[in-house]
């Protein structure tokens, strides 16, 4: 739904160095019911880009409207689980009733490690089931299927520790980050709206200033929520757009400030740099802002996701995870290979492109999707 938001990106550029001379005022803002709304210095808007924007945002919209009518509630997690690897081999492994022995446990093992579980992860819980099976905890295919039930389970629930905004902490800053293209601008999107429907005063920062036309699609998406944004031209700052933003949404009464920064390899040291820059300069105002570093990670990564926590978690202190596109082809073992290689809660996992898809993340539902359904494993 938000495909409009997925654009070519400019040629990354290094960002200019001079963070104190850029001022509140020399922000663009989008704030479409708000007071303050200052015009563009710097960058003078194109209407006719933005027009095309505004466009594309609202047929977006309208088409997440229409579904959620469809659907008159929430697609289920199974409904859009079920596509995984791990869920259509897990299926099709004891769909044909197999016997419990050394063979069953070594093609869940191969099933495991195809659908990105990882060594680790595997290895821990094919360890956990054989000293169950020695036990007699369970005599066929089917307790064994309900103990791998309760073992991922087991695994995913200290992870599984929502974001929660403390009252006292306004505004609560969560400055979002990761690779290119996993889902950052639409997962602050959805985010934003969840807690504008919640009753908080929402600002966005829209730090992502690489991508020419990121920053006008994230204020057409304001305008059109009604949550304001906070930005300069593209190839600005990006830390100096979001300090501005901090100060603006502290001078607002704002209670969520959420910043969007450009996508990066984690490989790029110069650009991972720019992210320990931005935390820098946030804590010239807030000592303790960002109160959330959230990294999305693409689901359909595989393990290479691994690494983006390991390279992200160095450079920004990540403290919490969102998994995006685990509907489709993602095969969704990724989970519990961040589960156990780092023990990071994952706050949401986006489960398709509609605004109701970004989900609080959900053990017990999240493991009743992958696996088969019709051995009563729910
Ligand atoms: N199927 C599916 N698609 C998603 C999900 N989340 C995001 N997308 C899509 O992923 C694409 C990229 O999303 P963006 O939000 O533009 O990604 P980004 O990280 O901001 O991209 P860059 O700014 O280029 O780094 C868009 O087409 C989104 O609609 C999800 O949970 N499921």
């Amino acid at each position: 739904m938000f495909k409009f938001w997925k654009k070519d990106r400019a040629p990354e550029k290094t960002p200019a160095a001079d963070v104190a001379s850029d001022t509140p005022e020399n922000a663009v803002q989008t704030l479409p019911t708000g007071p303050v709304q200052a015009p563009s210095t710097d960058v003078p808007p194109d209407p006719a880009e933005a027009s095309v924007a505004l466009v594309a945002d609202s047929v977006a919209l309208e088409k997440v409207d229409e579904s959620e009518t469809d659907n008159s509630g929430k697609p289920n997690w199974r409904e859009r689980l079920s596509g995984s690897a791990l869920s259509r081999s897990l299926g099709s492994l004891f769909a044909r009733k197999p016997k419990l022995d050394e063979a069953l446990l070594d093609d869940l093992e191969t099933a495991l490690l195809t659908a990105d579980v990882g060594v680790s992860a595997t290895e821990l819980l094919l360890e956990n089931l054989r000293q169950r099976m020695r036990k007699r905890e369970f005599a066929d295919a089917d307790g064994l299927l309900a103990a791998l039930r309760e073992a991922l389970l087991t695994m995913l629930a200290p992870i599984a520790v929502p974001l929660r905004i403390p009252t006292e902490i306004k505004p609560f800053v969560v400055l979002v980050v990761g690779v290119n293209g996993v889902g950052k601008t639409t997962t602050i999107g959805k985010l934003a709206r969840r807690h504008q429907q919640e009753g908080r005063h929402v600002l966005l920062a829209a730090g992502d200033t690489f991508r020419a036309a990121a920053v006008e699609q994230l204020k057409a998406w304001g305008m059109r929520n009604q949550i304001a944004v906070i930005s300069q031209g593209s190839g600005a700052d990006s830390a100096s757009v979001i300090f501005d933003a901090l100060q603006a949404a502290t001078s607002r009464n704002v209670d969520l400030l959420i910043a969007d920064t450009a996508g990066r390899l984690h490989t790029q040291s110069g650009l991972m740099d720019e992210l320990s820059k931005i935390k820098r300069v946030l804590a010239k105002l807030d000592p303790a802002a960002p109160h959330e570093v959230l990294l999305v990670i693409d689901g359909t990564t595989g393990q290479n996701a691994v690494n983006q926590v390991r390279q992200f978690s160095l450079a920004a202190g990540v403290t919490g995870l969102v998994v995006t596109k685990l509907d489709g082809t993602a095969k969704g073992g990724v989970v519990f290979a961040l589960a156990t290689e780092f023990g990071l809660p994952i706050r949401y996992v986006g489960l398709g492109e509609g605004l109701d898809d970004l989900r609080e993340f959900d053990p017990a539902a999240f493991v009743a999707g992958l696996l088969p359904a019709n051995l009563g494993v729910e």
